[in-house]
């Protein structure tokens, strides 16, 4: 009876343990690995409060990630407010809040209900609210209120509406562009940001020689991943490409004129201004000249040449109290490295097919618009039935402004204007400070590099590749004692 059940040997008992142990360290590494199975995304949405028009960008990122490397996009097609930017609502406030409506609903269908109650929610606004505070401040509080009570009413996790300055404006445009190239993790070369929209335009880049001490308004100071950056950044209020339009309109309308010919618009192209309009910004408010009729108009003469010298005359060259400016006096350091170009830049120069700085020198840029520019108006507004008349008709300002801004302004040469890269998307996301002010205000960039992963590759490998060698060994061993045991056991009985 007693050799009838299979005694089990102590090799045998001490094989089986080493099995089971190999295969808990086998589950271990592998659930430690490559958790959790199934992704999950938590959301953050920002609002871009812009001179022109508000837009909503929803980003999102892997659950388990919340202080990674270069996890972040944007989640979804930015959502366009209808209507004019919330520093156009000053007379009526309200209507600044409810512009958000349409965009804040398509924000709740997309996000998972889930997840929204954790979704921060930010507001920042840019060159239009700072003119507006400058004009009239408690206009832009009341807007500011009113937009406030509208956000806080929804689902989200409402964190505030304000003001960046043209310093973080600038920044987190750079933050941006060089998160979503992957540059900030290992501490690799970053590139310069350039910025242009409707009231402001912002320059960013780091020099090595820049330390803030020159002009300490112009640096700020970041530590991510464990590199510290000086970055050097500026802001020209007044310099966006629709209030800099203004300024070249307000210096050809100096003695009350009734008629302009302007050579920044095409031929054939006339628009009437009313005085009043044109000069209610702070960025020519105290230009206006006294005896001017209400109205002129303005007549295109569409010549690129002296559009630019027209242009030229909005930058001031003469002081710089600094080793170096590039101009109204303000301090740039010795341009460094690549750029990327993107907001009006882009919109701009993509349409005029001028966005491919590899293939299209400097030189040849200014040749393509110096065509584009004589088009007369009729024939343009043939060749693009689609375009929305506004920007048509200023693209060719618009074009000579940028070129004139890079060269002129920042002192960009015909070798390091092809050191620009004009950007729309960069991986799926829109390039601009908004992701960049999100990164920021989550903590989503920690300052110092992040913790490695529990094991290195190589090492899961090989314990992966031994555990799996010993396993199946043990396996083979168990089968091997088991039906040896069986056998004699038959034979026993037999
Ligand atoms: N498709 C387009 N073509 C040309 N310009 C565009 C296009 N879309 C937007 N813009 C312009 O881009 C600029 C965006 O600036 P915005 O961000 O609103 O202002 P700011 O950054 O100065 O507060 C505006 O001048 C707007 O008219
Ligand atoms: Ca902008």
């Amino acid at each position: 009876m007693k050799e009838a059940s299979p005694g089990y040997r102590p090799v045998t008992i001490f094989v089986v343990v080493i099995g089971v142990i190999a295969l808990v360290a086998l589950v271990t590494v592998a659930v430690v690995q490559n958790k959790p199975l199934t992704q999950k995304y938590k959301y953050g949405i920002v609002l871009d409060a812009g001179s022109s028009h508000t837009a909503l960008y929803i980003y999102k990122w892997p659950a388990e990630k919340d202080n990674n490397t270069g996890r972040v996009t944007q989640a979804n097609e930015t959502c366009k407010v209808k209507g004019p930017g919330i520093s156009s609502y000053a007379s009526n406030p309200q209507g600044a809040g409810e512009s958000l409506r349409a965009c804040m609903l398509e924000a709740k269908k997309f996000i998972p209900a889930s997840r929204q109650e954790e979704t921060p929610l930010y507001l920042g606004a840019t060159a239009g609210m700072r003119l507006l505070n400058m004009e009239n401040a408690s206009a832009s509080d009341s807007v500011f209120k009113a937009v406030e009570e509208a956000l806080d009413s929804y689902t989200f996790s409402y964190r505030g509406a304000r003001l960046l300055t043209g310093l973080e404006e600038g920044a987190f445009g750079w933050v941006t562009v060089n998160y979503l190239d992957g540059r900030l993790t290992q501490g690799q070369k970053t590139i310069g940001a350039l910025d242009l929209g409707g009231a402001s335009t912002q320059i960013s880049f780091v020099s090595p020689n820049f330390d803030g001490s020159e002009s300490p308004n112009n640096l700020m100071m970041f530590r991510l991943y464990g590199n510290d950056y000086n970055l050097y950044s500026h802001s020209f209020l007044c310099y966006g490409k629709d209030q800099a339009l203004r300024q070249t309109l307000a210096h050809q309308t100096q003695s009350g004129q009734s008629i302009v010919n302007d050579p920044c618009f095409h031929s054939k192209y006339s628009k009437v201004w009313e005085y009043s309009n044109l000069y209610d910004t702070p960025c020519v408010a105290d230009r206006k000249p006294d005896n001017s009729p209400t109205n002129f108009t303005l007549n295109g003469s569409g010549n690129f040449q002296q559009c630019q010298q027209l242009i030229k005359s909005i930058f001031n060259f003469t002081q710089c109290k600094y080793s170096r400016c590039s101009f109204n006096g303000v301090f740039q350091p010795e341009l460094q490295g690549s750029f990327g170009a993107f907001s009006a830049y882009y919109y701009v120069l993509d349409f005029l097919n001028l966005a491919d700085t590899s293939r299209v020198s400097l030189e040849k840029a200014k040749d393509k618009l110096k065509e584009y520019c004589a088009t007369p108006w009729p024939e343009l507004q043939k060749q693009h039935p689609k375009t929305k008349e506004k920007y048509l008709s200023e693209y060719c300002f618009s074009g000579t402004y940028i070129l004139t801004l890079l060269t002129e302004g920042y002192n960009f040469t015909a070798d390091t204007y092809k050191e620009i890269t004009v950007i729309g998307k960069m991986q799926g996301s829109d390039a601009g400070w908004t992701l960049g002010y999100m990164l920021n205000l989550t903590n989503m960039i920690p300052a110092e590099a992040p913790d490695r992963p529990p094991i290195a590759y190589p090492s899961y490998v090989s314990i992966m590749v031994i555990t799996g060698i010993v396993l199946g060994i043990v396996l083979l061993f168990i089968v091997y004692t088991h039906s040896r045991t069986q056998c004699s056991n038959t034979q026993k009985i037999v």
